[in-house]
């Protein structure tokens, strides 16, 4: 069922009917299929995100665990976490599917070297880093040589997320970044090398938009449909923490959130941590090529838990728990 659903959204000749895919810009249309979330807590701000009680939150109703944020994020919010995603994560140590291919000279970042010589090359064979326990993509296990530090400002965001839902202790300790182009698909798989599978799972998307699939714990259940725009938060927890999901289709959204610059774009207020990156994107001739990006590609961050709770580390010989 899944790989039907799959197949069916994939398919270029004939294009897909996306009429039963869930959108939440549309929320009317669906009330039969999801429900408006209120949440307990309300106060509380953090850096790039609109005040938590204009947020608009939804469950799948066939899909428990699965919640959907609707774009909390601002203007500059959007472009921050863009420019981190392509400028900042891609260095070393952080780890990236163009590693192998040795066309990055040591000392340099390849960002830099695209934009400096104009060849996009790199920019184009993209296709994900990884952060923090990095994920062996051959054996799917973490292991504790294979790890750096996560990213402060990304773990806090996540964390700020977990809280705000009541999960409280959640630590940020994995991230893939996905980078697709507007022809890209992510085969459905099922995320469980964690040690810890209880901990919810947090997927911010920048950029185009995807059709998301979500099934359920094996491959026969047919999966849900949703449109994830740029700014919306998917959190994967309970019941739908593993659960089969993937990505067959990108759509070219007509909007473009990240490009509306009446906010918080000209704000003053911003705290040392993240002034460097901001003036960047404030600036539109700095924040061009990272807005180009954005037009024709799609940036989703995907953040874990890897350590059970009271875990220190992991350990590498047996995966077991070390405490
Ligand atoms: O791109 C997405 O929305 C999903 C990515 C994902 O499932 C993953 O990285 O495991
Ligand atoms: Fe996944």
């Amino acid at each position: 069922m899944f790989k039907e659903s799959f197949k069916y959204y994939k398919s270029k000749l004939p294009l897909p009917s996306l009429d039963n895919v869930i959108d939440f810009n549309n929320v009317e249309k669906f009330t039969k299929k999801v429900t408006k979330i209120i949440l307990k807590v309300t106060n509380g701000e953090f850096f790039g995100l609109i005040p938590i009680s204009e947020w608009e939150i939804y469950e799948v109703d066939q899909n428990p665990g699965l919640i959907f944020i609707k774009n909390p994020f601002t203007t500059l919010g959007q472009r921050y976490w863009t420019v981190k995603c392509l400028q900042e994560y891609t260095k070393k140590p952080n780890k990236s599917n163009l590693d192998p291919l040795n066309l990055v000279p040591d000392n340099q970042e390849w960002w830099d070297i695209c934009q400096n010589n104009n060849d996009f090359t790199l920019l184009e064979k993209l296709r994900w880093i990884t952060l923090g326990y990095h994920h062996n993509w051959d054996t799917k296990i973490y292991t504790e040589e294979n790890k750096n530090d996560f990213p402060k400002d990304l773990g806090d965001l996540t964390v700020f997320f977990a809280n705000t839902l009541g999960y409280s202790n959640f630590n940020a300790e994995a991230a893939i970044v996905n980078y697709y182009h507007l022809d890209s698909t992510l085969s459905g798989h099922t995320d469980h090398s964690e040690m810890n599978l209880e901990a919810p799972l947090f997927s911010f998307s920048l950029g185009q938009t995807a059709i998301f699939l979500l099934g359920g714990i094996s491959k026969d259940t047919k999966p849900s449909a949703m449109f994830l725009r740029s700014g919306d938060v998917v959190i994967m927890s309970k019941e739908s923490r593993l659960c089969y999901h993937g990505v067959p289709k990108i759509v070219k959204s007509n909007t473009k959130s990240w490009d509306i610059t009446n906010c918080d774009v000209n704000s003053n207020e911003i705290s040392e941590e993240y002034k460097t990156v901001t003036d960047l994107c404030k600036n539109s001739t700095l924040w061009r090529p990272y807005g180009d990006y954005l037009s024709h590609s799609r940036i989703n961050i995907n953040v874990r838990q890897v350590l059970k709770r009271g875990q220190k580390r992991l350990n590498s010989e047996s995966n077991e728990n070390v405490t």
